[in-house]
């Protein structure tokens, strides 16, 4: 019985699928379905595996959408990404994304009106407004238009002096593309200093090496960020952000805008135009939570012991949304992020489900903390077990494309061998992760090994008598080149070279289901065909034999005799 003892957490048996059988769930990060030519690294890969899985078992194996409204985002242009993805698997329903309430909050004017905007004007009159986060129209992390927005709305709200501190992309948006995101925004800093406003670019970095990264995989990456911002040092100084890209690219023709070092912008005399000091107002600008969560910590934390900060500014800090429902963190924001509650993993603690969930640094977060609910901890110390393996740190993941995909592999064999696990629950991040990278070739490498770890992990699944389910959170891996958005043809720049696609894809991605111990008869239902990741919830709550709640979106599968 449910040890919540409330009864909202009983979760019915399911009327034909038996309670039991052991579930080896498996999350293929950037691992969608496309056209198979030679940009389709999971297509060229060696996959046999995921190949059976396709073609001898139609009846369960079928397509999902991963991306646009079916997860939450604005639009069908918009690309999935983890956050969104591992959301709507682990809460098995469709919320209203960072990026799509941005949008209400400043077209409705009411971002200004909450109680974190509120906060951030106490800086006034002499507080600068200081602006953090990715320069992008990526819309995974940040959109150009939200910041342009907030910009302009700042200014009306009476900051008179407003700094920008860049991160540059390169990975949600073609590579080079940094040089224009600054060119416009140079353009935008021009006409708040039209009305007055003194308005600039105070320092910049690249997201992969400044200030972005997650699940504390390496704090060195947020310290350069908090000495560019806060202290003003910084290994390379510029007049402007423009010739900042510009130089340190011929310098090193290889850099791309993922990697650009930390700079700071000065003035005549050198000295830094915008460091962040007692009295300013800070907003980290970025929706998303997973790589923001690190850099709020830092500005917002008294005792901090993950670098040397120097010097602690006394300011108003507000996060363009809260980043940590759990922590509370930050503690003002502009706006409310999808209160993501009654996720399956709470249910299933409630009806004494024990789950093992694990994965390398890199994507350990997406499979707890997102999958939760954008929650940190877990719902239970004794049903659930979340083990991270240490991600490669300070490298570019094409030169060690296996990752750590075996490593997982084993461990989830491992739990699901001890028998002390009900759901055994892994993300595979290669596919993903190297896809990013642009580098087709370990792409190719990568995915490889990912079908070899979920070969050993049937194999477990296999001699348990379980069952096993195959997804991914969004596509990337499937398609490494910029297409004709019309005739799908790869694209090429002027110098007659294919223009590589680091970016996530709007791509459907495959499900599998299968195991000795899945019932006979037990196969995807064929009246969904618009059916998403929010779908997969009530999915394995059924193979774990239960019903699924009722506000879940429907499961994929039904019981033919
Ligand atoms: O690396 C990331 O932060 C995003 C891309 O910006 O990828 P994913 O959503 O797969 O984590
Ligand atoms: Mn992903
Ligand atoms: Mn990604």
């Amino acid at each position: 019985m449910p040890s919540g003892g409330e009864e909202k957490w009983v979760l019915p048996a399911h009327d034909k699928l038996p309670k039991g059988k052991k579930l080896m769930l498996i999350i293929l990060d950037g691992w969608g379905e496309q056209i198979a030519d030679q940009f389709n690294a999971i297509a060229v890969a060696t996959t046999p595996i995921m190949d059976h899985l396709k073609t001898t078992a139609p009846e369960r194996w079928r397509l999902l959408k991963a991306h646009g409204p079916a997860v939450g985002l604005p639009t069908e242009d918009d690309m999935g990404n983890s956050e969104v993805g591992h959301n709507a698997l682990g809460a098995g329903r469709i919320f209203k994304q960072g990026a799509a309430l941005v949008d209400m909050a400043l077209e409705t004017g009411s971002i200004y009106e909450g109680e974190g905007f509120k906060y951030l004007k106490e800086a006034q009159p002499n507080g600068t407004l200081h602006l953090l986060g990715l320069l992008s129209d990526g819309g995974v992390h940040s959109r150009y238009n939200q910041l342009q927005a907030l910009l302009k709305g700042c200014a009306d709200q009476g900051f008179k002096k407003i700094r920008v501190h860049v991160l540059t992309d390169g990975r949600d948006v073609r590579e080079g593309s940094s040089l224009d995101y600054v060119t416009t925004l140079e353009h935008d800093l021009e006409e708040l200093r039209k009305r007055g406003v003194d308005a600039r670019i105070a320092s910049g970095g690249g997201r992969m090496a400044v200030t972005m990264d997650r699940y504390e995989n390496d704090w060195g990456v947020v310290k350069r960020g908090w000495d560019a911002q806060v202290l003003g040092e910084a290994p390379h100084q510029f007049k402007s952000c423009l010739e900042a890209l510009k130089t340190l690219k011929e310098n090193d023709p290889k850099l791309n805008d993922q990697y650009y070092p930390p700079f700071v912008i000065v003035d005549d005399e050198g000295k830094p135009v915008g460091p962040i000091v007692d009295g300013d107002a800070l907003i980290t600008f970025n929706f998303r939570a997973d790589r923001m969560v690190m850099a709020a910590k830092a500005f917002e934390f008294e005792d901090f012991d993950k670098f040397d900060r120097v010097r602690v500014p006394k300011i108003k800090y507000a996060g363009m949304l809260e980043y940590d429902a759990e922590i509370k963190l930050p503690k003002h924001y502009l706006v409310a992020p999808p209160h993501i509650g009654e996720t399956s993993g709470e249910y299933l603690v409630h009806n004494g489900v024990r789950t093992f969930a694990c994965s390398e640094t890199v994507k350990f977060g997406h499979v707890t903390f997102v999958w939760n609910g954008n929650r940190s901890g877990q719902f239970s110390e004794t049903l659930e077990e979340y083990v991270e393996i240490p991600s490669d740190q300070g490298i570019s993941f094409n030169v060690k494309p296996e990752m750590k995909a075996i490593a997982i592999a084993e461990k989830a064999c491992e739990a699901l061998h001890s028998g002390k696990w009900d759901q055994v629950r892994v993300n595979l991040p290669n596919g993903d992760m190297v896809g990013h990278t642009g580098d087709l070739d370990a792409t190719i490498v990568g995915c490889t090994v990912v079908d070899k770890a979920i070969q050993l992990m049937l194999e477990a699944t296999e001699k348990v008598g379980g069952i096993f389910l195959i997804t991914a959170d969004h596509g990337n891996a499937e398609d490494m080149v910029k297409r004709n958005s019309k005739t799908g043809e790869p694209m090429k720049d002027k110098k007659g070279n294919y223009q590589i696609l680091t970016a996530h894809t709007c791509a459907p991605v495959p499900i599998a289901i299968g195991g000795p111990g899945l019932l006979k008869g037990a196969q995807f239902r064929t009246d969904l065909p618009t059916a998403g990741l929010a779908n997969v919830a009530a999915t394995f709550i059924n193979l774990l034999g239960f019903e699924a709640p009722k506000d879940y979106e429907p499961s994929l599968i039904e019981v033919v005799e």
